[in-house]
Parts: C-alpha cells; sequence; structure tokens
C-alpha cells in the first residue's frame, strides 16, 4: 500500500481549510487549490486563526502550530497537485462543479494518485465514473468544524479497490480520526440522519410551531444538542443543506425528503448562513440575532 506524504486538496472553503489543517499538523505536505487568491487568502488566515487558537489552549504547541503553516503551499491551477498522492475534493456541493474538477484534474495528476471527495451526499459511484481512475476513487467524508470533529465517513464507490480503501483508512487513523464505513447511498449516513432533523426544523419554523430562538432551545435543552438545529444549518452552509435534501429528495423518490420552501427561499436570497453573515440568525452585529 502507498504510503500518503503529500495531499492536495481542491477548495479553500470551511472544510477544505479544515483538512489542510489536521494534515497539516499531522505531518503531511499540504497544497491547498482554489479558483481565486483571494479566497486562498482567507482560508490560509482562518488556518492560522484556528492554529494559533490551539495554542492559545495549549493544545499544540506554536513550534507544531508555525511548522504545520509551513507544510501548506497554495496554488490557482490544478497543475500544482499535479504530484500528490492523495487529492481531496471540497468545492462546494454541486455535481457539475464536481465532475468539471476531476476532469481537469485526472489530466493532470499523477496516474497512481488517490482521488477523493469530500462530498456530503452526491454518488461516489457516479462521480468515480467520471474519472480515469474509478478504481483509484473514494469518498472521504470529513465533519464540520473539521479540528475538533472525531467522526470521517469512509465511502466506496462500486469500483473502489482494497488497495485505495486500506490507504484512506491509513490516512484518517494518521489525522487522528475514527472511520465509519458507509455504502453509496445518497447522504451516507449522517447527513441521512442529521439532515431530514435540520429541514424538519425549518418546517417547524415554516409552520409558525415556533420562532428561531424557541426551536433552537428546544432542541439544545430538551434533546442536548450541542447547537440547535437551525444554527448547525447556518454553520454547515444552507446551501449546502439544500443541496444535499435534493440530492436525498432525488436519489430516493421519496416526498419526505422535500426541501423546505423556506429553505429555498433563504439560498435564494444568498442569506446562506455565518459564511454571508446571515441566514436563519444575522451575524453582522456583536451577538446572532434571529431574523425571524
Ligand atoms: C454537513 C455534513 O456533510 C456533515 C457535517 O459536518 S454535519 C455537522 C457536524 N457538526 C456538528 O454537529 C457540530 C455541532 N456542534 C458542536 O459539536 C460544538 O458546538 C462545537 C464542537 C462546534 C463547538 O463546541 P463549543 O464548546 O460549543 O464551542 P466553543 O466554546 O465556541 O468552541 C470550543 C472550541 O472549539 C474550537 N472551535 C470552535 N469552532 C471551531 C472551528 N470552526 N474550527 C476550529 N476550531 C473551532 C475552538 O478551539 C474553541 O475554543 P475557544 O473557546 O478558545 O474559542
Ligand atoms: N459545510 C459542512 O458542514 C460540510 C460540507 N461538506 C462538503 O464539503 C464541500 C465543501 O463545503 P464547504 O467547505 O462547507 O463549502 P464552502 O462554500 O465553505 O467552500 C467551498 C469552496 O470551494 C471553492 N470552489 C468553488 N468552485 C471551485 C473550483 N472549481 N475549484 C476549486 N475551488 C472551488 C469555493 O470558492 P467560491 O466561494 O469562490 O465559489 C469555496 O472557497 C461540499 O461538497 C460540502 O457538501 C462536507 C462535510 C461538512
Amino acid at each position: 500500500m502507498a504510503q500518503i506524504n503529500k495531499l492536495g486538496v481542491i477548495g479553500a472553503g470551511q472544510m477544505g481549510n479544515g483538512i489542510a489543517h489536521v494534515a497539516a499538523l499531522a505531518g503531511l505536505d499540504v497544497v491547498l487549490n482554489d479558483v481565486t487568491s483571494d479566497r486562498l487568502k482567507s482560508g490560509m488566515a482562518t488556518i492560522n486563526g484556528n492554529l494559533t487558537r490551539q495554542v492559545a489552549k495549549k493544545v499544540i504547541s506554536e513550534e507544531a502550530r508555525s511548522q504545520a503553516l509551513g507544510r501548506i503551499s497554495i496554488t490557482e491551477s490544478l497543475d500544482g497537485l499535479a504530484d500528490c498522492d492523495l487529492v481531496i475534493e471540497t468545492a462546494i456541493e454541486k455535481e457539475d462543479i464536481k465532475r468539471k474538477i476531476f476532469h481537469d484534474l485526472c489530466a493532470v495528476l499523477k496516474p497512481e494518485a488517490i482521488i477523493a471527495s469530500n462530498t456530503s451526499s452526491i454518488s461516489i459511484t457516479r462521480l468515480a465514473a467520471c474519472t480515469d481512475r474509478p478504481e483509484r476513487f473514494i469518498g472521504i467524508h470529513f465533519m464540520n468544524p473539521v479540528p475538533l470533529m472525531e467522526l470521517v465517513e469512509l465511502i466506496r464507490g462500486i469500483a473502489t479497490d482494497d488497495a485505495t480503501f486500506e490507504a484512506a483508512k491509513e490516512f484518517v487513523g494518521r489525522l487522528g480520526k475514527q472511520v465509519a464505513v458507509s455504502e453509496d447511498f445518497p447522504a451516507f449516513i449522517v447527513n441521512r440522519v442529521l439532515l431530514p432533523m435540520i429541514n424538519e426544523a425549518i418546517y417547524t419554523l415554516y409552520e409558525g410551531v415556533g420562532n428561531v430562538e424557541a426551536i433552537d432551545a428546544a432542541m439544545k435543552l430538551g434533546a442536548h444538542h450541542p447547537m440547535g438545529p437551525l444554527e448547525l444549518a447556518d454553520f454547515i452552509g444552507l446551501d449546502t443543506c439544500l443541496s444535499i435534501m435534493q440530492v436525498l429528495h432525488e436519489g430516493l423518490a421519496d416526498s419526505k425528503y422535500r426541501p423546505c420552501p423556506l429553505l429555498v427561499k433563504y439560498v435564494e436570497a444568498g442569506w446562506l448562513g455565518r459564511k454571508t453573515q446571515r441566514g436563519f440568525y444575522d451575524y453582522r452585529g456583536p451577538k446572532p440575532v434571529p431574523t425571524r
């Protein structure tokens, strides 16, 4: 089994920067790619901020922080990923964008390298089929926030070979995370359970059963969830939540997965949650204020 020493990460958003952060701390060389230099700059600033917070909390040393930062390089071109042993795609949850990335990546990436997607919901088999190496393609699904969450789901496509699965498992173990293996069905395990709950919380708001604060307080205090479902939706990103519900609805053809029209409205408004500073809460002031 080939050892993974150099990791490529496509997309410098919240998941991409989290994966780059934990991989660099674990001693891997990381190349972070995104479409604009602004995105790369803000991704690196977030990594630096989160590493600095870990130093302040004595989770890591100052030396570990500076070594980790030194292991991450950035590139606006996929050519910069050519000699990586593993490339994880973490661009937005849109299948056409992911397919285009894999098409372009295969043209430059060394043939023996493994390709993975961090997709929350999309079929690994279908994504693998648009690459030149379906046997070396796998779903490696990290949870948000990556530096704090223990779990990573591994999803084999129909063609994924044993060596790829074992290399992915070893990689996840090196990052100090636990593996849950999921079959390749829409939204896998965590999101198959979590997203219908979030969607139902949005229906609860839409139908006027409770307001934002009441729904979140009910689930935090009444079910001991660390975040309320609407706060969590804002944290995940409302665009991502909608995309996952659409994949569940289309993939399982069951009306119980119908995305709530209010979720659609927020996404159409560009109110995507924390990343755009407005969602079920408005984050522009000193503390979050409910928008309903
Ligand atoms: C959509 C998908 O495909 C799959 C998914 O990921 S679904 C989402 C899964 N994730 C969850 O369900 C998260 C639920 N929330 C939680 O577990 C907790 O609220 C939490 C772990 C995120 C934070 O815990 P907390 O104790 O309430 O928060 P908080 O006190 O602010 O943070 C504790 C520490 O976490 C760290 N932290 C918080 N957010 C962080 C982030 N985004 N990145 C890195 N570190 C972070 C900080 O070190 C923070 O320390 P400080 O107090 O010094 O700032
Ligand atoms: N949010 C979550 O809780 C979780 C998300 N995921 C999955 O991870 C992936 C990323 O999600 P997340 O990090 O939250 O999303 P973000 O919106 O935070 O980040 C996505 C990043 O990808 C960039 N991007 C878009 N198109 C391309 C491209 N062609 N090439 C390279 N980069 C591109 C975006 O740039 P720009 O904004 O300029 O378009 C942005 O920087 C999705 O598949 C999502 O389903 C998995 C687990 C948890």
